[in-house]
């Protein structure tokens, strides 16, 4: 069974504990319980309860790995890191890839360069109409020349994929597996706190002791060392009161919202921490609603943003005081509202349709992260059992095309490219359609051009490719993603306008949000496009970017 990372989603009925719930931080389905055991030691219940969680979800996860070692690894570790090595000749080329891209600074967006289309739209537009002339013919599929099978991906980033039934079964000892820990009786709960106490946890095993010898692999792989600390806790905590169960908890998640977390650290403590500070002091007053203002437009929320939040709690404190843990309980609850509300006018869940064409346009300015979250997007899609193609429509750059292809072989994606320089992106398209129908390709990602003279030329190409698309594969599911660098905060929602109005988003990827104290951005994206957030990325390598989630943002948010 394989994991679909695009359907992991947060169910707001499930897991979303009301304002007063949240404010003493009672786990799901806890009902059983009656009023006066919360009131006496609730707190000390909970974490005893979230820590057995936490134990146990370790412990299914380590015996996961030990499995996958001895039964898919039959050659011993140190051979398997030698074919790692030698399958890594791809890397020193991401690198200068990647280089190359960072030679050419954000700005050049601005400026204008004309460069006129090399082919006249009236060519293209005359193939879309007769849909039954050959498409352009230069244009090549590209199969990577490493070649990196989906097995060498796994090697590269130690996986725990497709736990069996069996080996679910096998890798429990506690009674946790047939019930969730909350629904036990008190004694039952204490038996268990009583043997898990007993079998303590184990140090770490260096699976990846071998690591300096693989730099690029090493930063990847090292993000799945099993280390049960503090942000193994919270990861775990968050995935409970989601009402996961410890069986179904894999590394990869819990590293994601380790980094997740780690990535929104900045913000937090700029912005965060500031604020329920000033929350914290007492109940929230005027002043205090005031300073938060304040906070919140200086972190890139935005006017819009910042006046919705505000007035929420203007409202809320009119008619009660709010004690801080209800004040935090209750912002928290204002900003999941915010980030989910383009959700009425959206579908709630972005995956894939399984069995049909899904295509994804993927737009952004260049330096947005769009090829890179392409590559992301791959290889998340090919994890999660999608067959997946990738059309480098952004023919403007040749080192975009490049770039494409290295993110294409790193996940074992093959690339639609044209070899030719600033040849028509939307018969790169075109191809690229006609590649995905005769293979049946369930999830087709293009790559489109950022950088372009002008709002015109912009809007133009964009929406011939999507003429081109419309015709092409009428029956497709069409997605048409906005990349936005969360670091330009509000700079880069000046950009979004210009493609909203080109590219009939229909959601925002927000990426770097490692490394910004702008994170608050997420909420002005929210509040002043009306579109979903779809995917958010925190780190440079291929797992670092993951479907977006609104309860797992704010609780990274405003985590302590
Ligand atoms: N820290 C961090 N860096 C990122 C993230 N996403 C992308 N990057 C980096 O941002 C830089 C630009 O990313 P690209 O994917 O090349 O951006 P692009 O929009 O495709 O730009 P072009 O390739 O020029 O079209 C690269 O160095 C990426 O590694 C992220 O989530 N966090």
């Amino acid at each position: 069974m394989v994991f679909n990372w695009f359907r992991r989603q947060f169910s707001h009925e499930q897991a979303a504990p009301s304002t007063e719930e949240q404010a003493t931080t009672t786990p799901p389905e806890a009902e059983e319980s009656t009023e006066a055991e919360i009131q006496s030691d609730a707190s000390a219940e909970i974490s005893a309860d979230y820590l057995s969680f936490a134990k146990a979800a370790y412990k299914n996860i380590q015996q996961r790995q030990a499995q996958s070692e001895s039964v898919a690894e039959p050659a011993p570790i140190e051979s398997t890191t030698d074919e790692v090595i030698s399958s890594e000749s791809s890397e020193p080329e991401a690198t200068s890839t990647e280089a190359i891209v960072s030679e050419t600074p954000t700005d050049e967006i601005e400026p204008v360069v004309v460069a006129d289309e090399p082919e006249p739209s009236l060519k293209l537009d005359s193939q879309v109409e007769n849909v039954s002339e050959p498409p352009v013919t230069e244009t090549e599929s590209i199969v990577t020349e490493d070649e990196p099978t989906a097995s060498q991906i796994e090697a590269e980033v130690v996986t725990e994929d497709e736990p069996t039934a069996n080996e679910t079964e096998t890798s429990l000892e506690t009674p946790a597996e047939s019930l969730p820990f909350w629904a036990r009786a008190e004694a039952e709960r204490q038996a268990r706190l009583e043997r898990l106490k007993a079998t303590a946890i184990e140090e770490p095993e260096p699976v990846l002791a071998t690591t300096a010898e693989t730099p690029q692999i090493a930063d990847e792989a090292s993000d799945f060392n099993l280390v049960f600390d503090e942000g193994f806790l919270w990861s775990a905590e968050i995935l409970a009161a989601q009402g996961r169960k410890p069986e179904d908890v894999s590394i990869e998640e819990i590293t994601w919202l380790k980094k997740l977390r780690q990535g929104l650290d900045k913000t937090r403590r700029n912005l965060v921490n500031q604020i329920k500070a000033i929350v914290g002091q007492g109940p929230l007053n005027q002043a205090a609603v005031l300073e938060i203002e304040a906070l919140l437009l200086q972190a890139d929320v935005g006017v819009e943003a910042t006046d919705y939040i505000i007035n929420a709690l203007q409202e809320r404190i009119k008619q009660e005081a709010l004690p801080p843990e209800v004040a935090i309980a209750y912002l928290k609850e204002i900003l999941r509202g915010m980030l989910e509300r383009p959700l009425t006018s959206h579908n709630a869940t972005f995956a894939p349709e399984k069995d049909t064409l899904n295509i994804w346009l993927m737009t952004g300015v260049n330096g947005a992260g769009k090829t890179t979250t392409i590559g992301k997007i791959a290889h998340i899609a090919q994890k999660s059992g999608y067959n997946c193609l990738i059309a480098a429509a952004d023919t403007f750059r040749a080192a975009a095309v490049e770039q494409v292809k290295i993110w294409g072989s790193r996940s074992g994606v093959e690339v639609i490219a044209n070899p030719g320089q600033n040849t028509d992106p939307a018969a790169v398209v075109f191809d690229a359609i006609t590649a995905a129908q005769s293979r049946n390709i369930e999830l087709l990602l293009i790559d489109t051009a950022g950088r372009l003279q002008n709002k015109k030329n912009l809007m133009d190409e964009l929406s011939k490719i999507r003429r081109i698309v419309d015709k092409k594969a009428p029956y497709a599911k069409i997605e048409s993603l906005l990349v936005l660098d969360a670091t330009l905060g509000q700079n880069g929602l000046r950009q979004a306008e210009v493609f909203a109005q080109a590219a009939q988003l229909s959601g925002v990827v927000l990426t770097k949000l490692d490394g910004t104290a702008k994170g608050g951005v997420a909420l002005a994206v929210v509040q002043q496009l009306n579109l979903p957030i779809r995917f958010i990325g925190a780190g440079e390598g291929v797992e670092d970017l993951r479907p977006f989630s609104s309860y797992e943002f704010v609780e990274a948010l405003l985590s302590s």
